[in-house]
């Protein structure tokens, strides 16, 4: 399994510390935020993991940014990206078993790093449901309006 990461400068710390997380399990992480906390925009680290992910090159992707809207609404522009917003662990298994989620969004200034590395342990475990949900993902506009 590989991870794309990405955060802008809100999320630096935790994402060092999710890295290490990963790799201590054999995950191989490819790093596409920033790694100093100086002010960026986060659109310029988000779309690199978007399209790692939609490319195949990352299995999934995790985001960061101070509430986590910016960076889910970056990602959720590319067309075959679904990134979740969490803010607690029974969302986090939501967004896997009834959205197929392929992006987890933390909120960085609003988790504790504890629960921020909870959510990646249980989003990276939780298999999609299919059924029911698969039919509402397919309806899902690619291209809209
Ligand atoms: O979602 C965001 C922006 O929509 C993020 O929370 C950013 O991390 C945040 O806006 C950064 O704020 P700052 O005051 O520039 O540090």
């Amino acid at each position: 399994m590989t991870i794309a990461i990405g955060n802008d400068h809100a999320g630096t710390e935790y994402k060092f510390e999710i890295i290490k997380h990963l790799e201590n399990k054999g995950i191989k992480v490819l790093n596409f935020g920033t790694n100093t906390t100086e002010s960026m925009d986060y659109a310029d680290a988000i779309h690199p993991v978007a399209n790692a992910v939609e490319s195949g090159e990352a299995t999934y992707g995790i985001i960061l940014c101070g509430s986590g809207n910016g960076a889910q609404m970056t990602a959720n522009k590319h067309q075959g990206i679904r990134a979740g917003l969490v803010w607690n662990n029974e969302i986090v298994e939501l967004i896997r078993l009834h959205n197929d989620a392929n992006i987890l969004a933390i909120p960085a200034r609003f988790v504790s790093l504890q629960q921020a590395i909870g959510f990646v342990d249980i989003f990276l475990t939780t298999e999609f449901e299919g059924g029911r949900h698969q039919n509402r993902i397919d309806k899902i506009p690619t291209k809209c309006c």
